[in-house]
């Protein structure tokens, strides 16, 4: 973690399109200061959780395919997270690692009760068979032997995770230098620390590691709240739908941008309140309000990352 947290730093640092707004951040965290609104993990009611290791595995599996739910306008998160729970309700062994690595498109499709090709619908089958096979080689199958491997630990949790599963290696390269933002990696531990409340599978002494979680909506969210500037011609690139190639400098610099941004949100909520803030917190209170919000454009890249 503390690679992402110096990396999108060095980015924030030597940023072209994207600034931070320092005051814009002082703003925020002066109205958060007195009330950090809480949202509580699954607020919408749409995830599988039964308190036991096959919660686990539902929420490996979905955030092995948490990516790119456009340019299909209806698709989103919530199908994702309600159409695999509820196939897990109606077969308990529809995630074994055997099973994931036999899956296909128009299988996932219909798990998802979903009538078209999925965004990226290869990438998320190829990437569905990564996961089922290193699990079945190195954890018996299961994600709960992956999340007891990390002992505790968020950090080595996200590190298991980028060593086994090429997949969730969310990383570029730029203006020269290597930049990690482990979106999906770092969702996984977040995820199991809300749904298990801190406890079991969600017991992470290192929660506090973890930084937000680089998606598309995030981004938009601060640029709405003034802590996010854009240059004028990637501003008008985003108003318009037009496509920001996966690893050039803006979509780098709009996800690294937004890391280091909420980091120094934290930090200075902290100062002001003396009480310790998550990143993990603010991103769901970001991601919360983003969503809640039709009219929020994003910025439009196609990646298995986010
Ligand atoms: N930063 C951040 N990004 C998040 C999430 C989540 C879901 N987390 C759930 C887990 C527990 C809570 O109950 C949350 O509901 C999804 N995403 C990203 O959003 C995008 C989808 O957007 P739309 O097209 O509108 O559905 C896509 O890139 C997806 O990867 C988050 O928490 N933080």
């Amino acid at each position: 973690m503390e690679e992402v947290r110096s990396t999108t730093a060095w980015v924030a640092t030597h940023s072209s399109h994207v600034t931070v707004d320092f005051t814009g951040i002082e703003k925020v965290a002066e109205n958060m200061k007195n009330s950090l609104p809480k949202v509580e993990w699954d607020f919408e009611g749409i995830h599988y959780f039964d308190n036991g290791p096959l919660t686990v595995q539902y929420l490996l599996v979905l955030d092995t395919v948490n990516f790119c739910f456009w340019p299909d306008e209806e698709m989103s998160y919530d199908h994702l997270a309600s159409g695999l729970k509820v196939t897990l309700e109606s077969d308990k062994s529809a995630f074994d690692a055997d099973r994931l690595q036999k899956y296909t498109g128009p299988q996932l499709r219909k798990m998802l009760n979903w009538p078209r090709p999925l965004p990226l619908e290869d990438e998320r089958v190829r990437l569905l068979h990564e996961v089922g096979l290193e699990l079945e080689r190195s954890f018996e199958g299961k994600a709960s032997k992956l999340v007891e491997s990390s002992h505790n630990s968020a950090a080595k949790l996200v590190a298991l995770m980028a060593c086994h599963f090429p997949g969730f290696r969310d990383h570029t390269v730029y203006k020269g230098h290597q930049i990690f933002l482990y979106k999906r990696a770092q969702i996984f531990a977040a995820d199991l620390w809300g749904a298990f409340k801190g406890q079991g599978y969600g017991d992470f002494e290192d929660i506090s590691s973890i930084t937000i979680f680089a998606d598309y909506i995030v981004p938009a969210v601060l640029q709405q709240l003034g802590v996010l500037r854009y240059h004028s011609s990637l501003a008008n690139i985003i108003m318009k739908n037009t496509e920001i190639v996966s690893g050039s400098e803006e979509e780098v610099e709009l996800r690294a941008c937004s890391v280091y941004a909420v980091e120094k949100m934290k930090e200075l909520i902290s100062k002001k309140t003396g009480k310790q803030v998550l990143s993990v917190e603010l991103d769901l209170w970001l991601w919360a309000f983003g969503i809640q919000c039709p009219s929020l454009q994003h910025h439009r890249t196609l990646s298995i990352y986010y």
